[in-house]
């Protein structure tokens, strides 16, 4: 057994305070290896986005450590945690969040910016990653000029630009209709299998499913089942 790339050990988080503290998480323990697509799914309210957050180092826990290969995050300071975050971690969002006075490549080049790397393999760098997801004859296109489902590729290729080892994605198609969001879960969970990287998905698209190599279900904060299945992506 290799070791987690990822994991949240017992973690608590209250939100808000006084009366309208919430207790979104309640002692949740969950490890993510490399190569493997994991899908979060849970009611409304459940946790899930808190996790995600916690996991990808946005929050703190209220309790309990992250382990970010091997390393834990607990006592660390904001900045220190911006460079595990940007040196560990690529995320994706449901709303894609592009600048639409950048082309693809220039959204993508962005994630390597701001790590100070300006040189051309950089360009070099961001054109690999769009071919990657699919997207070598779009390089010059803005997002206005792209469909919703081409709009997540981008976003996943500055998702993986930097070479992070988890990669989070919040409801990634849920912006997206049946096919398009099945195309932008296959490459997902290429980029795990053939890049070994861990990539946790929360989602509430049971048509997903299928594509999973594992399952965790989350309830009023903590996890309440988790599944292995055969996936049927090869
Ligand atoms: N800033 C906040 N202050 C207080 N309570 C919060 C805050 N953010 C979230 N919560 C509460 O924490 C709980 C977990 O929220 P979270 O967003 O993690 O759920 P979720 O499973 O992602 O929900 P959804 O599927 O609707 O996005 C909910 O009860 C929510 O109302």
């Amino acid at each position: 057994m290799t070791d987690p790339m990822i994991e949240a050990v017992n973690v608590s988080k209250d939100l808000g305070s006084g009366a309208a503290k919430v207790a979104a998480l309640k002692g949740v323990s969950l490890a993510l290896n490399g190569g493997e697509l994991t899908l979060l799914m849970g009611p409304s309210g459940s946790g899930k986005t808190t996790l995600l957050s916690i996991l990808g180092c946005m929050l703190t826990p209220t309790e309990g450590t992250v382990r970010i290969r091997g390393r834990s995050t607990g006592g660390a300071e904001p900045e220190d945690l911006a460079l595990l975050r940007r040196e560990h971690v690529g995320f994706v969002f449901q709303s894609f969040h592009l600048f639409p006075t950048l082309s693809a490549t220039d959204n993508v080049r962005l994630a390597l910016d701001i790590r100070g790397e300006r040189s051309r393999r950089a360009k070099a760098k961001s054109r690999e990653a769009l071919a990657r997801v699919g997207l070598p004859h779009k390089l010059k296109a803005f997002p206005r000029e792209l469909s919703g489902g081409e709009q997540q590729r981008v976003a996943i290729a500055r998702a993986i630009v930097g070479n992070p080892s988890i990669i989070l994605a919040d409801e990634p198609t849920a912006a997206l209709d049946g096919e398009n969001g099945q195309a932008v879960m296959k490459i997902l969970a290429g980029i795990a299998r053939e890049q070994g990287r861990a990539v946790l998905i929360v989602t509430h698209d049971p048509r997903l499913l299928p594509l999973a190599d594992r399952v965790v279900h989350i309830e009023d904060g903590r996890i309440v089942r988790e599944e292995r299945r055969g996936a049927e992506l090869q």
